[in-house]
């Protein structure tokens, strides 16, 4: 039996690591976490996916015990400004699409152009982030009933077995969370050690024996998890794995990060993520309560670090002030294989995508999620390890291959930056399906064909949004009766409009919360 687990790194990946594995294994294995106090965490990663929800449910952390905590608000989708055109905005959102007589409303939106913008005519949360709106009402009701609540319920849905879609990810202060993640993890057992590990000792068939710290001594183990950041202290250096590169496909490498404060009640809480084009990259803005995220994801080809801190500082305006800036040089790609022998690599140094579509932190839980499910024993056998990197690969290279479709399919062509993507290296298999997509609407059977997340209503909802690829509905919704689908696009107008009357807005909501 497998008995202690060690994790170095004490940033969102060791946090969630300690606390979910302390949850699930409980006192059959120990675990210590070892954090440096001199090397800081990477200080960002504030949205996610809404199935994080699992992870907070499987924990037992109830939405008012933790997102006061945290700073976090609510997020209904991205907004994706100035990717087809300057002045031209679109969503993606939590919210899958009407079929009516067996077609998604793509087609029958496609055909029948009732509205300007399709993200408005055939979602929801369109109409309800628009006029910052909560997507709770006081009482605490959701807007839309249908979805399936899992607040509560100690049942554990893991990430790959949702089958519904729930409207609404998080958005929370990154540190916050590890710190509250700390508490939870220490208070039930995880031993949290604060020092610097110096060296990782391997045996003689190159497993981990243990690592070396300053002040604590040698730190034993059966299973080792390196948390350590891109610098992958542990899988990278120690075991040697390789690193693969995803930058011929995706050009963005760098970041630049502020930190402003701002005054919600006037400024307004917008329920979402915003993701606006840039000359090299595109700035996210995250609003949290009391504060906003913001960063600048750019390519060093094409921009250097004093332009791209400028170009943030101008977009931001004058609550930039003199805050101070936090530059970052991000890893793009993979580690090959995220578990070698006794070692398994979670978050940044397993792998990461830019933040385009807040991916981070799913990646975290999906590598947490499958570690319990392929977890070893003494027997510490090969083929849970084989089918733990398989999984772990396809999440990410599904992504990144969703990641190149956003700027390979965007309509802007007005720089170098914004052409070379229509002309740069696609992943296997992309072109054989942008193919595909040009003679009939991506499907569940044509889009990415392993588990990476997203289904193909997020990439509807890009394509039809980006502008960039000609798109063409199903031939027989033309021949077909559409008054269903007239009464759909009606029901979801009515609805909208009902909605943004009745909901409070997301500042009201959350600051009764408190
Ligand atoms: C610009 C940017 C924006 C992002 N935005 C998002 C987002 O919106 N949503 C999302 O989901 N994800 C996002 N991410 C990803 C997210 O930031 C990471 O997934 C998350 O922070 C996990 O980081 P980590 O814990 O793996 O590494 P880090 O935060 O880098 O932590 C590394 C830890 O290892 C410790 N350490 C390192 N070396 C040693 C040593 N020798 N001894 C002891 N301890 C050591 C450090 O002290 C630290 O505690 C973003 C990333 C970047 C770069
Ligand atoms: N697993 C899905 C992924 C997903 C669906 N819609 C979106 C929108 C945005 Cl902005 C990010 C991720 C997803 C989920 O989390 O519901």
């Amino acid at each position: 039996m497998l008995g202690s687990v060690v994790i170095v790194g004490g940033g969102t990946s060791g946090w969630m690591t300690a606390a979910y594995l302390r949850r699930a294994l409980g006192d059959k294995v120990s675990v210590t976490l070892v954090e440096s106090k001199r090397i800081k965490t990477i200080g960002v990663g504030e949205a996610t996916f809404s199935t994080v929800r699992h992870f907070f449910d499987y924990l037992g952390m109830a939405e008012h015990e933790w997102m006061p905590r945290c700073n976090a608000t609510y997020k209904l989708g991205i907004r994706f400004e100035n990717w087809r055109e300057k002045g031209h905005y679109f969503y993606h959102p939590f919210e899958r699409l009407p079929v009516v007589d067996g077609f998604p409303l793509t087609d029958w939106w496609l055909a029948k152009q009732p509205g300007p913008r399709f993200d408005q005519d055939v979602f929801l949360m369109s109409s309800i982030v628009d006029n910052e709106r909560s997507p709770r009402f006081l009482d605490g009701t959701l807007f839309e009933q249908e979805f399936v609540e899992r607040a509560g319920d100690p049942a554990r849905t893991t990430l790959s077995e949702q089958s519904t879609q729930f409207p609404y990810a998080y958005q929370f202060d990154a540190s916050l969370l590890a710190d509250y993640l700390c508490e939870y993890a220490t208070e039930r057992g995880a031993r949290h050690i604060e020092d610097d590990v110096l060296d990782v000792v391997r045996d003689e068939r190159g497993w981990i024996s243990h690592v070396v710290t300053k002040e604590h001594g040698d730190l034993t183990g059966d299973l080792f998890i390196d948390c350590t950041g891109f610098r992958g202290l542990l899988i990278n250096q120690a075991l040697e794995e390789p690193f693969v590169s995803y930058q011929d496909t995706l050009p963005n490498d760098s970041a630049v990060a502020l930190r402003v404060p701002v005054d919600m009640e006037k400024r307004g809480l917008r329920p979402c993520t915003t993701a606006t084009a840039q000359d090299a990259g595109w700035i996210w803005t995250i609003p949290l309560y009391g504060r906003i995220g913001t960063g600048y994801v750019y390519a060093s080809d094409y921009c250097g670090p004093e332009e791209a801190e400028r170009t943030l500082r101008e977009f931001v305006g004058p609550e930039a002030g003199d805050l101070e800036a936090n530059h970052i040089r991000m890893r793009i790609g993979r580690t090959r294989q995220s578990w070698v022998n006794n070692c398994v690599a979670i978050g940044l140094s397993s792998g990461f995508v830019e933040p385009l579509e807040s991916t981070g932190i799913f990646f975290i839980q999906h590598g947490i999620e499958q570690l319990v499910k392929h977890f070893p024993d003494a027997g510490w056998d090969p083929g849970l390890r084989s089918s733990y990197n398989t999984a772990v690969a396809r999440v990410m290279d599904g992504v990144r291959e969703f990641l190149v479709l956003h700027y390979h399919c965007a309509a802007r062509a007005d720089n170098a930056y914004w052409r070379d993507a229509k002309t740069r290296a696609l992943p296997d298999g992309l072109a054989e399906r942008l193919e595909q997509w040009r003679s009939k609407l991506p499907s569940t059977d044509t889009i990415y064909p392993h588990y990476h997340g997203f289904e193909p209503y997020s990439y509807l909802s890009m394509l039809l949004g980006l502008g960039g690829l000609e798109l063409k509905p199903a031939n027989a919704v033309s021949l077909m009766d559409d008054s269903r689908a007239a009464d759909e696009f009606r029901r979801i107008k009515d609805l909208s409009h009902d909605l943004v009357k009745r909901l409070p807005s997301q500042y009201e909501y959350l600051s009764q919360m408190r």
